[in-house]
């Protein structure tokens, strides 16, 4: 077996990148879920990992480091990258990256990388009029992040995009009431009562993937996809929905996400029950008293695609052929 054939890799995690006035991202199309329109990219900050993919078997087998590229400089590699690319993306930018890298380094075969967003929010300060969101200061926020992966491989016919996908991680919702779940099994390994309504609070992970994986890192907010819309949707249609079951929602908001952008192939969800545990019902009261549930914790994992949609009857079979 070569080199070529056997799984090598390795690559540096947590490297911060913070680049301060990046280009706006504008332009955005704007959906009826979303008041989300663009980011001021004052603070484009990210977490990143980078795995690199070449002819480093002898790195390993021979204690040979003639090809090795330090994982500390490519942290550094990206920290300088990071003050080169003038686009308004996340995935642009790691598309940039991955490609400068294969062109520095002819024995790397492929450059993957992921990053979260260090996500920042604006503040609200005293100002002229009333109170304004401060240009210069910004509060590091604890709530949920973008998240993008680009790997970009050498092939025969130059760089490739060979995986794409972006999303938003450690999104956190309940809904106080309207939501159910009953109608499951009953035998005698069941103890938990039938809910028809629960104060359902679930952690979501989405990820998406386009149909044409340029679309995400081409930087035209024409077709790009922002996380902040997906979050948004995926809220609204918590709101909305009288729901099942944590399956039940996941579902549809996959769906509404592909209605609402025809550029996408598949939306894919990692969700986790943290449903609250009723203390005390309160007589003749809405409230109620809740706590953290304690573990352990169920979770769904689930992709919908645009045959989903036609399913539904939300799409022509010809429609999502075309998307
Ligand atoms: O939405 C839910 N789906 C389940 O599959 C499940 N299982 C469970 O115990 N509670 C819940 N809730």
């Amino acid at each position: 077996m070569s080199s070529q054939e056997r799984v090598c890799y390795y690559g540096k995690g947590d490297v911060f990148v913070f680049r301060t006035y990046q280009t706006p991202l504008e332009g955005i199309k704007t959906i009826p879920e979303s008041n989300f329109t663009g980011r001021n990219n004052v603070i484009f900050g990210m977490n990143a990992k980078i795995a690199l993919e070449g002819d480093f078997l002898h790195s390993f087998t021979k204690a040979d480091n003639s090809c090795v590229v330090a994982t500390d400089s490519m942290k550094n590699f990206i920290l300088r990258q990071a003050a080169q690319y003038h686009g308004p993306t996340f995935e642009g930018f790691l598309k940039f990256v991955c490609n400068r890298f294969l062109n520095t380094y002819p024995h790397i075969t492929s450059v993957e990388i992921t990053a979260d967003e260090v996500p920042f929010e604006t503040v609200q300060v005293a100002g002229q009029n009333g109170l304004e969101a401060s240009p210069l200061v910004y509060r590091h926020s604890r709530n949920e992040l973008i998240t993008t992966t680009v790997k970009v491989a050498r092939t025969e016919q130059g760089n490739q995009l060979v995986k794409q996908e972006s999303g938003i991680k450690n999104l956190h919702l309940i809904k106080v009431t309207g939501s159910s779940f009953y109608g499951f099994i009953q035998d005698e390994y069941t103890t938990l009562p039938e809910a028809k309504d629960r104060p359902l609070y679930i952690y979501l992970d989405i990820f998406y993937r386009y149909n044409d994986k340029e679309d995400a890192v081409s930087d035209n907010p024409a077709v790009y996809v922002p996380a902040e819309q997906v979050r948004d949707i995926a809220a609204s249609v918590f709101h909305e929905a009288e729901t099942l079951s944590i399956q039940d929602l996941i579902y549809r908001v996959g769906c509404r996400v592909l209605q609402r952008f025809p550029q996408l192939a598949e939306v894919q969800f990692l969700s986790n029950n943290r449903t609250w545990e009723t203390i005390v019902e309160i007589p003749d009261s809405e409230g109620a008293v809740f706590t953290e549930p304690r573990p352990p914790y169920g979770f769904q994992g689930f992709v919908v695609n645009r045959q989903d949609l036609v399913n539904e009857g939300l799409e022509s079979p010809t429609e999502s052929v075309e998307a």
